[in-house]
């Protein structure tokens, strides 16, 4: 069952924490969230899911920034969200599709207990100007059955701003020999 905007209302500073909030953002069954002046891009060409892929942070002008087709930018949300006992997920917005933008590449799926500020990996179909502080997605709650484990991953969890593939830290370390 997924939550209906009024009764994230209602949770919220309980069970549901969005911050900043701001009743303007409120859909019929979620909540649009912003996106943060701050992108990450990758540097290399070819990334390596077994290593950390160094990246250069940009900002978004207040003219806009022009993204281009085939590169890969990682923003993040300007809220931070955390919902305890409901499955928070995120999707795009029809306004935001319409002009061929991604907002997020088959991870829209959050963890209960997750907290932090969403990373969005953001790619276009043509190149398309896009500004800081537009609601650039949306994130809705789903009612979660049977008991869970805490989330406690050390890879996302309390992010404090945008993060690049963490993937690598799940490989064994690198053996040298001699
Ligand atoms: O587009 C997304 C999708 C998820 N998340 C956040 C919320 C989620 O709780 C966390 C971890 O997501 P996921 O479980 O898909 O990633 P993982 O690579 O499996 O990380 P972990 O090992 O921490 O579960 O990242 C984002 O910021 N952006």
């Amino acid at each position: 069952m997924i939550l209906s905007g009024k009764e994230i209302k209602k949770k919220l500073g309980k069970e549901i924490h969005i911050a900043p909030f701001n009743e303007a953002q409120l859909n019929p069954n979620s909540y649009n969230l912003r996106l943060h002046q701050e992108l990450l891009v990758y540097e290399n060409q070819v990334l390596d899911m077994k290593e950390p892929n160094p990246y250069r942070r940009i900002q978004i002008p207040e003219e806009g920034l022009v993204l281009q087709p085939g590169e890969l930018y990682l923003g993040r949300t300007i809220e931070t969200t955390r919902a305890d006992c409901y499955v928070p997920m995120l999707e795009g917005r029809s306004s935001v599709g319409r002009l061929g933008i991604f907002i997020h590449i088959t991870a829209g799926l959050g963890h209960v207990g997750a907290n932090g500020y969403w990373t969005l990996e953001i790619a276009c179909i043509k190149p398309v100007r896009i500004y800081a502080g537009v609601e650039i997605c949306q994130i809705y709650f789903s009612e979660l059955q049977g008991a869970y484990t805490a989330y406690n991953s050390k890879k996302y969890h309390n992010n404090n701003g945008v993060q690049p593939s963490l993937m690598y830290t799940e490989f064994a370390p690198k053996v040298e020999h001699s």
